[in-house]
């Protein structure tokens, strides 16, 4: 099964509510998404987020990335080669993981489907069904805990509540949805580089001492700054999670052995696809540091490559996989199955995608 082809398009899809976190506010989806064709007419999808303030990545240079640089080195590669071809992906151009990610993510959909099998089971097989949390857009406290009450209310066992806006409000936000949930919900938070370290460590402690329940703080300061990291890890008792600070292998080997946070969100777009994420967790598991498996604003497509790869390893205990339940429409016909908090895998060739409507290719 040969590379023929590499084409990238757009997809457009409208949210339910804006999505805000201290980073940006998102209305629409709008990323890319790439389409493998091989010489035996099989046909391998992936996508690349446009973040541009946590992965540098647009629209025009994803674009540019994969058909100048990475498209190139691939055609005529065959996919049972999948060690070369992703050697040449991380070779093609330094940085830009989010069009590498779309990249991997086609050719682990071919790969699934040369060996007529389904991802997870080629990446350990570990469980076909995932619990995913939901978002809770930083917003005024008394609507951030009216959207817990519907996250509760749709069945969300856990909320992820994004703070890191002014630590003092954040710390309203956080006892305002407490009251209003109870008890019965586990709240992690993400302060997406919100706040100063000093900051982090107060506003946590107080978190702690008015018994707000806080399963584990994500990113609490700049992605750059992993002494702080470190700082607020040392002196809080709430698990610290590294987002932003860690995107390839390498930046999670520099958090694990500094002790600079207890855990590690791996995000398919910051690794640049599912083989470099494979080491994250190889790496995790011989450290014994449990990871959560994350996303950017993407649609069904890149999510149900990351949805393969919780499938398969173990050492993913946290989900948080809930992109498409925040988009108002699905133009994906296939791949994983989203019912509100439960996702399930089937047995599909590939990651299963059908059919994929409304995109634009140039
Ligand atoms: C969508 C997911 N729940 C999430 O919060 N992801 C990111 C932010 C994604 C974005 O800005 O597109 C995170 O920081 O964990
Ligand atoms: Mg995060």
């Amino acid at each position: 099964m040969k590379i023929r082809d590499i084409q990238v398009g757009e997809i457009k899809i409208p949210l339910k509510k804006p999505f805000r976190t201290a980073l940006r506010e998102v209305y629409t989806i709008e990323n890319a998404i790439v389409r493998i064709e091989t010489d035996t007419g099989n046909v391998g999808y992936g996508e690349a987020a446009i973040t541009p303030v946590i992965t540098g990545d647009t629209m025009g240079s994803i674009k540019w990335a994969i058909m100048e640089h990475i498209r190139p080195s691939l055609i005529g590669m065959d996919i049972e080669n999948i060690e070369e071809i992703m050697n040449r992906i991380d070779n093609s151009l330094v940085n830009n993981s989010s069009p590498k990610a779309a990249v991997d993510m086609a050719i682990y959909d071919l790969y699934g489907q040369l060996y007529n099998t389904t991802v997870y089971k080629l990446l350990g097989g570990y469980r076909n069904k995932i619990t995913t949390d939901i978002t809770v857009s930083v917003n005024d406290p008394e609507e951030m805990a009216q959207d817990s009450i519907d996250a509760l209310e749709r069945g969300y066992k856990t909320i992820k509540v994004k703070v890191g806006k002014d630590w003092k409000v954040d710390l309203l936000r956080l006892e305002t949805i407490r009251k209003a949930v109870g008890n019965k919900v586990n709240i992690r938070i993400d302060a997406n580089q919100g706040w100063t370290p000093k900051e982090a460590v107060r506003v946590m402690r107080m978190m702690e001492d008015k018994g707000l329940d806080i399963e584990l703080v994500e990113q609490p300061v700049k992605a750059y700054d992993i002494e702080g990291l470190k700082y607020v890890t040392d002196n809080i008792d709430t698990p610290v999670m590294a987002d932003e600070s860690v995107f390839s292998p390498q930046d999670a080997v520099n958090i694990i052995i500094n002790r600079a946070a207890d855990l590690v969100n791996i995000k398919l777009m910051k690794t640049g696809g599912i083989h470099n994420a494979i080491k994250i967790c190889n790496l995790a598991e011989i450290y014994e540091m449990e990871c959560m498996l994350g996303c950017m604003m993407e649609s069904k497509i890149g999510l149900t490559a990351a949805c393969h790869l919780a499938g398969g390893k173990s050492i993913i205990t946290k989900f948080d996989l809930d992109a498409p339940n925040l988009c108002a429409e699905d133009p994906v016909d296939g791949g994983a199955i989203y019912k509100e908090s439960l996702i399930v895998l089937e047995d599909d060739l590939g990651f299963g995608f059908r059919k994929i409507g409304n995109i634009i290719y140039d």
